[in-house]
C-alpha cells in the first residue's frame, strides 16, 4: 500500500486498509474532550501533578519523516515521566508535532469541538515493564500502558522563546526525510508550564499508523502559546511530495465505553 499519509488518497480514511484497528478498535486516539454533559471528563481527586524530568538534551536529531517533524535524543538520555495517573516511571522517546494549515484547525484532541492550531506529543515508554525493554517492543507489545503521551495544545499569541530553536531549525528540514543534529542544548522543560497539575487522561493509541491501543493519554488543559510566525513555520515543511503538511491531525474517534478522568474540577 502506498505509505499512508494525510491527503484523500492515503488519510485517516484509507489507514483501516492496513490496520483494521482504525475501523475494529474502540480504545483508538485522538478523542473529543467533552467537559459537560453525560459522556464528559469527571474529576477525579486522586490524580496528582505529572512529575517530568527533563534534563536538558545534549544530543538530539530533528527530522522530517514527511508526516512530522520529530525531534528525538540520543538513546542515552535519562529523561523520565512519572506521577498522574501513572503507576511506573516512562522513559522519554521523542516528541513531535499536529498542526493544520489555518488557525482553526490542526490539533488532533479537541476541547467541546474546539481544535486548536497545534497539539505537541511528549512519547514515552515504560521503562520498568517486565514484558518489553524498548520503545519499539513496547509499541508492540499489547500493555495498554506501554507508551504514554503527554499532549500540549499550541494556540497563537506571543513568540515561545524556548520553542524558538526548535521553530528556527524547520527550514533546514523542509524535505521530507530530511534531518539535522540538533545544535546545542535543547530545554524541553522550558517549554511546559510550571505546574502540571490540570489535565485530562483517558486510555487511546497511536494516532497513526500502526495505531496500536497502547496509550495512556495525558492532555493538558492549559494550551502553549506561540506566534503567527512560528505557526507558519510548521506549515512551510514538506510532506515528500513537493507539498508543504497542512494537516497532519485524525480526526476523533468514537469514544465507546471508555471514560475520562479530569484532574481538575
Ligand atoms: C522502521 C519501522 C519502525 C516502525 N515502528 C515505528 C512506530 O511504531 N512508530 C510509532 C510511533 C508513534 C506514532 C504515533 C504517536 S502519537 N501521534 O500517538 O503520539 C507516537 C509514536
Ligand atoms: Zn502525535
Amino acid at each position: 500500500m502506498a505509505p499512508w499519509g494525510y491527503s484523500k488518497e492515503n488519510g485517516p480514511a484509507t489507514w483501516h486498509k492496513d490496520c483494521p484497528i482504525a475501523n475494529t478498535g474502540v480504545r483508538q486516539s485522538p478523542i473529543d474532550l467533552i467537559t459537560t454533559g453525560q459522556t464528559c471528563a469527571k474529576y477525579d481527586s486522586n490524580l496528582k501533578p505529572v512529575i517530568v524530568s527533563y534534563p536538558a538534551f545534549s544530543e538530539a536529531t530533528f527530522l522530517n519523516n514527511g508526516h512530522s517533524v520529530q525531534f528525538q535524543p540520543s538513546a542515552g538520555n535519562l529523561s523520565e515521566l512519572s506521577g498522574g495517573p501513572l503507576t511506573k516511571k516512562y522513559k522519554f522517546e521523542q516528541f513531535h508535532f499536529h498542526w493544520g494549515n489555518n488557525d482553526s484547525e490542526g490539533s488532533e484532541h479537541r476541547v467541546n469541538g474546539k481544535m486548536y492550531p497545534a497539539e505537541l506529543h511528549l512519547v514515552h515508554w515504560n521503562s520498568e515493564s517486565p514484558n518489553f525493554s524498548s520503545f519499539q517492543e513496547a509499541v508492540g507489545s499489547n500493555d495498554p500502558h506501554a507508551l504514554c503521551v503527554l499532549g500540549f495544545f499550541l494556540k497563537v499569541g506571543a513568540e515561545n522563546a524556548s520553542l524558538k530553536p526548535i521553530t528556527d531549525l524547520l527550514s533546514k528540514v523542509k524535505n521530507a526525510g530530511s534531518s539535522v543534529s540538533f545544535p546545542g542544548k535543547f530545554d524541553l522543560k522550558a517549554v511546559l508550564p510550571e505546574t502540571l497539575t490540570d489535565y485530562y487522561t483517558y486510555d487511546g493509541s497511536l494516532t497513526t499508523p500502526p495505531l496500536a491501543e497502547c496509550v495512556k493519554w495525558i492532555v493538558f488543559k492549559e494550551p502553549i502559546e506561540v506566534s503567527t510566525a512560528q505557526m507558519e513555520a510548521f506549515r512551510a515543511v514538506d510532506d515528500g511530495h513537493g507539498k508543504p503538511i497542512t494537516g497532519n491531525y485524525r480526526p476523533p474517534c468514537p469514544l465507546h465505553t471508555r471514560t475520562v478522568a479530569a484532574s481538575f474540577k
